[in-house]
């Protein structure tokens, strides 16, 4: 007879393995001995002497909670780190932002120990892993992803005078302020409509420092541009366009929402494949990221495709004005930063007694970083410069009488300043509010290095492979400097100190936007601009530090010099004004607005 009767333990002769209370008492103990030791191998671990969040080092999670709540909340996670390291009160911190035990990172805020590493201890500290993980993967041929070898060398000998004043000063420069002047006309047609209303300028300065590096890396090979659309499409609208776009409301703190007009197809590509960048190197699993957009994202690769047949072409062009025109050593035909990398590889390829060969993945990706490198750096540095010219209105308008002082012919003309003008007549007031703004603006908040070897940084061990980052804003920078023994700096920075002596700031004022500080009498009595004031590394330092600085410098000094003299920028509400920032490829503010008055109406 079959009956379902319920199993119980005693059924199955489980008691026979039942376990006595002691042995019981013996398992769980190992097992949670086991379970204790796992605990603590998981846990991070602090490198000795060098201070941590005490409860961060007790979870296995470390401070990647703290991280992620802080790029949710916020979305400035750099920032987060910064205040992490601050709060320590020490110039050497670290903090655990690899799970499970995984190496400590750490990070420095102290200008002279950042110098020190920067540029004296090369060997010491590199380009960092994370960087070929991330950046790495859309450009992997890119130098700015590779250690600093040999390899290094070579790729930057094809860049070599791109940014000396010749070619920078009667090459870039006309060019770029062609883009500005775009630039100016368009904000005169939008400060008309938004009469004393704010409105959006993050498109319209992203694309204006685009058109810069599309003119600064293809020349006349390639003309469209995207400002000119926005100025057409401005220029276009109609009365009735334009009253519906100042709205009903009469308030005037409401901004005016401009439309953005679509670019050129190929100008819209490249900035796509500018903009897929950001993604891939936030995601956690960049390479697979990459790969999956390649096999299923059909938008991604019509982009990228777009985006490597512009470059292809663009060389061809180079290389057929090369061959045309470009006789022996003479450069006279070079228009653009293609021209020269193609009269670059012909003479090292002469040299080398090998065929010079123009396309190669190395020249796509160097090509392409001028637009990737170049673009969103100067386009943030400004936007900041434009905030904090508008909270600042004593700074600008010193600015505008010294503008107007230094291009007195200009002004007598009522004419802009030309672009021969703005290069070489001394305004040291326009140097130093440029100067100003590029120590104010967190546009990078740091760099990242690796520690090739086991070293030590302020006396504490570093371990070889340690992910280092040095700050370039925070304590010794805009907040006063955290104290340090001077015996644990290295005998070269102390050195260096004895012979130079030390830059630092006044910490009553390091924290405000002020032009004067970069300004000194000099032996003639007049005043002039000294850029070794104190403490500043927009660009970072030492061999990999920015290879565009000069550009970047000059597209700034362009905008704010046409800008400042056509408009007067005025502050704009509260809720438009803030300092708040993003984190993404760079720290760029959340809002940014302008409230513009022209000069001359
Ligand atoms: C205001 C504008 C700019 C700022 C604030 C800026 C900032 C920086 C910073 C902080 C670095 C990292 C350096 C390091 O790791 O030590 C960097 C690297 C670099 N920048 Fe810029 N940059 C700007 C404009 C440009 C421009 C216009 C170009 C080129 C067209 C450019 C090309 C590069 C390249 C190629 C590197 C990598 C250098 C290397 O690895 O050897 N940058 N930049």
């Amino acid at each position: 007879m079959s009956s379902f009767i319920p199993l119980s333990p005693l059924d199955l002769g489980l008691t026979r393995y039942t376990l006595s209370p002691t042995t019981t008492t013996v398992l769980v103990g190992i097992l949670s001995f086991v379970l204790w030791r796992l605990y603590l191998a998981l846990l991070p671990k602090p490198l000795p002497g060098i201070p941590y969040n005490h409860a961060s080092a007790r979870s296995i999670l470390g401070d990647i909670p703290g991280y992620l709540k802080a790029s949710r909340k916020t979305r400035e996670p750099i920032t987060w780190i910064l205040q992490q390291a601050s709060a320590t009160n020490s110039p050497i911190s670290q903090l655990f932002l690899e799970p499970f035990g995984g190496k400590p990172f750490v990070a420095i805020t102290d200008f002279r120990e950042a110098q020190d590493i920067l540029m004296r201890r090369g060997k010491e500290f590199d380009r960092s892993d994370i960087l070929s993980g991330t950046l790495g993967v859309p450009l992997p041929h890119h130098h700015i992803v590779r250690k600093t070898d040999a390899g290094w060398r070579a790729q930057r000998r094809l860049l070599q005078d791109l940014m000396l004043p010749t070619f920078l000063h009667n090459v870039a420069a006309p060019n770029i302020y062609a883009s500005v002047n775009n630039l100016v006309k368009l904000w005169q047609a939008k400060a008309k409509i938004a009469s004393g209303r704010p409105f959006d300028a993050d498109r319209d300065i992203y694309y204006a420092a685009l058109d810069s590096v599309l003119e600064f890396g293809f020349g006349p090979s390639f003309a469209p541009r995207a400002t000119k659309p926005q100025l057409d499409a401005t220029l276009n609208l109609s009365q009735e366009q334009a009253q519906a776009l100042r709205g009903t409301s009469g308030d005037a703190d409401t901004p005016v929402d401009f439309a953005s007009a679509p670019v050129d197809e190929t100008v819209h590509a490249i900035l796509s494949a500018g903009e897929v960048i950001e993604p891939l190197t936030a995601s956690p699993f960049p390479r697979l990221t990459l790969l999956f957009k390649k096999l299923f994202d059909k938008d991604f690769v019509k982009i990228w495709a777009a985006k490597d047949r512009f470059l292809k072409e663009q060389v061809e062009i180079a290389v057929e004005r090369l061959q045309k025109h470009g006789e022996g050593n003479d450069e006279s035909w070079v228009k653009s930063a293609v021209d020269h990398v193609m009269h670059r590889e012909r003479v090292f390829a002469a040299k080398e007694g090998r065929q010079p060969v123009y396309w190669t993945p190395v020249i796509r990706d160097e090509i392409f970083g001028f637009i990737v490198a170049g673009h969103e750096t100067s386009s943030t540095t400004m936007l900041w410069g434009l905030k904090l010219l508008a909270d600042n209105p004593r700074v600008q308008s010193t600015l505008r009488q010294a503008l107007q002082a230094g291009y007195a012919a200009a002004l007598a003309e009522g004419r802009d300043p030309s672009v021969h003008e703005i290069i070489h007549a001394p305004v040291p007031y326009l140097d130093a509010a440029v100067e100003e703004i590029l120590r104010c603006s967190p546009t990078a908040l740091g760099v990242m290095r690796d520690a090739m070897v086991d070293t030590t940084i302020l006396g504490c061990p570093i371990p070889k492979g340690t992910h280092v980052f040095v700050f370039s804003t925070g304590p010794s920078f805009n907040q006063p400097a955290r104290p340090v023994d001077e015996t644990l700096r290295t005998p070269s920075a102390q050195a260096a100190a004895r012979e130079r002596g030390v830059r630092e700031w006044d910490p009553q004022d390091m924290h405000e936007f002020k032009p004067e500080r970069w300004l000194a009498k000099a032996e003639s009595g007049q005043v002039a601009f000294d850029s070794t004031s104190g403490p500043s590394m927009p660009f970072s330092l030492g061999t990999r530090a920015c290879y565009g600085r000069r550009l970047g410098v000059l597209e700034v000094r362009m905008m704010v010099a046409l800008l400042v003299w056509n408009f007067e920028f005025l502050k704009c509400p509260e809720e438009l004004s803030d300092y708040a920032a993003i984190d993404g490829m760079t720290h760029k503010p959340q809002r940014a607005f302008v409230r513009l008055k022209p000069v001359r109406e």
